[in-house]
């Protein structure tokens, strides 16, 4: 288990982590959100021990006592895969592949190799130097690397920021698929929701430096404590809860996601159709309820100025009023 207890950091007397306490139970899946500058990274770096930091942390029984006590900055059993990579520029992709890993058995290593490469769809660039590919083949490449000696615990930084959507969706099958077999904690900072949803045990929502929720993803996408959490998800609607309940106070708000709002025609809510936005499978549309703005999904393009009723379930109204 990774304990980490009142941990609090800051860059000069700047504090970025403030009173940080969770736990992460072995071979746990746990993703970080959080916007941009909230603290996702040194967050990482801090459990990494690369920074000077209140608090205590430890892994089972074992206190990290952080780079006072470390020559080479790191712990053993931990990777710490940064946004920028970290290859060896000359070496070739399989050579900073294979770095790791043994020589007493060249053909294994051959072997484990060309099968990492495989994994992240690298196999035909293999002999190219590092120094010649692109951002989202060198971030294959390291991904490819860390998995070719699995640590006991992996701290992925914004792991797929630079791979296009057309690889990411099978690599992020594939490498969590194969930490989750190795056993492997891993801890992933990420502005994606993919990560968040569908592959994470658990995850923790920070903002501004602070945990501000943790739990089960679907809890907190289903059930999310305020618009801030919500929105780290995708797009949402904010809005009067006086706008559905006469008698609940301005103050109070409601909080919907697009797909929970739809388009019938007996619906309750009278809305002007104001924009559409096409998305592949549907259309954003923006309206307008009694001058407050809200989105929403349908299959098909809405005219501007068309005037629509929306539904929106009594229970869910209800559930999600903040
Ligand atoms: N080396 C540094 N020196 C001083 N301030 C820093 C340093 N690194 C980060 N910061 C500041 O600390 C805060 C947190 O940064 P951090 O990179 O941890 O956030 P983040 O949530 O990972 O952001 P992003 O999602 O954009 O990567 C930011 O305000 C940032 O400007």
């Amino acid at each position: 288990m990774l304990r980490v207890k009142n941990l609090t950091f800051g860059y000069g007397d700047r504090p970025v982590l403030k009173n940080l306490s969770f736990t992460i139970e072995k071979g746990e899946n746990v993703s970080i959100i959080g916007a941009s500058g909230c603290g996702k990274s040194t967050l990482l770096q801090s459990i990494y021990g690369l920074h000077h930091v209140d608090g205590k942390i430890f892994w089972g029984q074992e206190q990290l006592l952080g780079p006072n006590f470390n020559i080479v900055p790191g712990e053993s059993f931990m990777k710490y895969l940064t946004q920028d990579f970290d290859l060896m520029p000359p070496l070739s992709v399989a050579e900073n592949v294979g770095k790791y890993l043994s020589n007493a058995y060249p053909r294994k290593k051959q072997q484990r190799v060309n099968e990492l490469l495989e994994l992240v769809e690298m196999r035909e660039l293999a002999r190219v130097k590092a120094k010649f590919l692109s951002g989202g083949q060198q971030q294959r490449v390291a991904l490819a690397r860390v998995l070719a000696k699995p640590p006991e615990v992996l701290l992925l930084d914004e792991p797929f920021s630079h791979i296009d959507h057309f690889r990411k969706n099978k690599l992020r099958r594939n490498l969590f698929s194969h930490l989750k077999k190795a056993g492997v904690t891993v801890l992933v900072a990420t502005h994606d929701s993919t990560d968040a949803l569908s592959y994470a045990d658990k995850t923790i929502a920070m903002k501004a430096g602070r945990i501000i929720e943790t739990g089960a993803p679907r809890e907190l996408y289903n059930n999310p404590k305020n618009a801030y959490i919500a929105s780290l998800f995708g797009e949402v609607n904010e809005l009067p809860a006086s706008l559905f309940f006469k008698k609940q106070p301005p103050r109070k708000k409601v909080i919907l996601y697009p797909h929970e709002i739809h388009l019938t025609d007996g619906g309750s809510y009278k809305a002007v159709v104001k924009n559409s936005f096409f998305k592949g499978s549907n259309f954003l549309t923006q309206a307008e309820i009694e001058g407050e703005e809200i989105f929403f999904e349908v299959p098909a393009e809405l005219q501007k100025g068309k005037i629509i009723h929306l539904s929106i379930k009594g229970e869910l109204l209800e559930k999600r009023i903040r």
